[in-house]
């Protein structure tokens, strides 16, 4: 649906504005995740066709940013169109299923099409594991998402969007995280825009509150 959508720009005065995208493989759960943080709700959902959208504004002690969710769809017809959603992209949570271990290799496959788009530390990634309410379905134990994780520098959570489980902690954590970024990139010299690869429109506005 969001074809053709314009994504909000920062104002002076306005929270910073981060483009975080869902990706993972169909059924994973990426719209639920959304759907709950955004409206804390769950229902049956249709599967995402191209890109959903959304926005929330998160309030973090005395600072605030205002996300803009992209929720790509994950089915494998779809995988071609989704690296146009990648784009100026700040933060990205890789989901999985939890009781699909197909799932989390392709989750580990989206990592490296991220690899391929962005330089190293350029992204906030979260590595998330959903669906742990179907705990006799198991199939990827929580150490082994953690320990890719770690192996990859990434953050790692377990969610269910069903009982919202750690969803909100989900985004916290990714929005502490671009928030402490931007304070260390702010005290650093300014990079010559020129040579900044794959900045899109999005991240060269977003930061305007402090
Ligand atoms: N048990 C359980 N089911 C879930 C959970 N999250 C999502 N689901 C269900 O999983 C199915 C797929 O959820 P979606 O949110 O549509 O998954 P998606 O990753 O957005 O799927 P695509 O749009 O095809 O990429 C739906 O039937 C959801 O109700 C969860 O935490 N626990």
């Amino acid at each position: 649906m969001a074809h053709g959508t314009t994504p909000p720009s920062a104002a002076p005065g306005q929270p910073c504005v981060f483009k975080l995208v869902l990706l993972g493989s169909g059924s994973v759960g990426k719209s639920s995740l959304a759907l709950r943080y955004v409206k804390n709700d769950f229902k049956s959902v249709l599967p995402t066709v191209g890109c959903a959208f959304f926005t929330k504004v998160v309030e973090l002690g005395a600072s605030s940013l205002k996300f803009e969710i992209w929720d790509t769809a994950g089915q494998e017809k779809y995988h071609s169109v989704c690296h146009l959603y990648f784009r100026g992209a700040n933060a990205a949570l890789l989901v999985y299923d939890v009781a699909k271990k197909d799932s989390f290799h392709k989750a580990q496959q989206w990592l490296r099409d991220l690899e391929k788009e962005f330089r190293p530390g350029e992204v906030v990634v979260m590595l998330v594991g959903n669906k742990t309410d179907l705990s006799e379905e198991r199939e990827v134990t929580f150490e082994e998402g953690k320990e890719f994780a770690e192996s990859k520098g990434l953050l790692f959570m377990e969610t269910s969007a069903k009982l919202n489980h750690q969803v909100t902690e989900v985004f916290s954590a990714v929005a502490r995280e671009l928030l402490q970024r931007d304070d260390r990139e702010g005290q650093a010299p300014r990079r010559d825009a020129a040579v900044v690869l794959n900045e899109g429109p999005t991240r060269q506005a977003r930061c305007c509150a402090h």
